[in-house]
């Protein structure tokens, strides 16, 4: 693996809070590459650092120690007006709660980086992804009209439609039922294969980690295992070493 294929690469990523006798030790010093176009997910006990870790390596938190890069441009170290150019210029986001605004249509949505950018899509790619999502008859509809498997579907098409370096999704299905999660799922996939999209996913659910590539374990804020063409029966069996803890 050479470093002008990783999308993002951490290394001696370390995160602490509190001091003294509370001090929690979120990230312990992780080395970790994602490569372009692959589907990684991250996964591991409750409070393992999944989330501290995407933070970091996506530029929304500064780690305390070490070093990130989201392909040559190296976040540690970015004053705050850059970091939020580069996420928002280069970094794709979904979160559980699909964070849509609601006074605006879904194509409004999916066109908000654009307008914070002042910067206008290009049409072919935009025209892919509201296909691929499959919300072409729902382009008008505000949030509210909306299912929660469409309303997600617009935030992935938001995250998507600036084509950027990387899509971080932390827990997409976490408030989906499991014929809209197998949806969402299918389409981060095809975003891998036939957009070219590289995507990094924080899950608990072994059955989503299954349509990734490659499947990242975290314990006690360091990377402890590693499934390559995960099934979810594979997951849950490494998981069970994990077990207890599990959340
Ligand atoms: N703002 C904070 N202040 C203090 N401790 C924190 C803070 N954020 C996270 N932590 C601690 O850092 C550790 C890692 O948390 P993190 O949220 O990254 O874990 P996680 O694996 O994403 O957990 P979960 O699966 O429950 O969401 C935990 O011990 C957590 O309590």
């Amino acid at each position: 693996m050479t470093e002008t294929t990783a999308a993002v690469r951490a290394s001696g990523l370390g995160k602490h809070y509190g001091s003294g006798d509370a001090r929690v030790t979120a990230l312990a010093g992780v080395d970790v590459r994602f490569m372009r176009q692959e589907f990684t997910a991250i996964m591991g006990p409750s409070g393992s650092g999944k989330s501290t870790l995407m933070h970091c390596v996506a530029g929304l938190d500064k780690a305390d120690e070490g070093s990130v890069w989201i392909g040559d441009t190296e976040v540690t170290g970015l004053s705050d007006n850059a970091l939020t150019d580069l996420r928002r210029d280069r970094v794709g986001f979904v979160f559980q709660a699909f964070n849509l605004l609601p006074t605006l249509t879904a194509l409004e949505n999916i066109l908000l980086p654009f307008d914070l950018a002042g910067r206008k899509p290009d049409k072919e790619v935009l025209d892919r992804i509201i296909t691929t999502v499959n919300l072409k008859d729902r382009l008008s509809h505000r949030p509210s009209q909306l299912s929660g498997g469409q309303q997600q579907r617009v935030a992935c098409a938001r995250a998507l439609v600036t084509q950027p370096d990387v899509v971080f999704a932390d827990e997409p299905t976490g408030a989906l039922d499991s014929t809209a999660s197998a949806e969402l799922l299918q389409f981060l996939r095809q975003s891998v294969d036939d957009l070219g999209q590289t995507v990094v996913m924080v899950t608990h659910e072994p059955s989503a980690a299954a349509f990734a590539d490659r499947v990242l374990f975290l314990k006690d804020g360091a990377l402890v295992d590693e499934i390559l063409a995960p099934t979810a029966d594979s997951v849950l069996e490494r998981m069970k070493s994990f077990e207890g803890s599990v959340a």
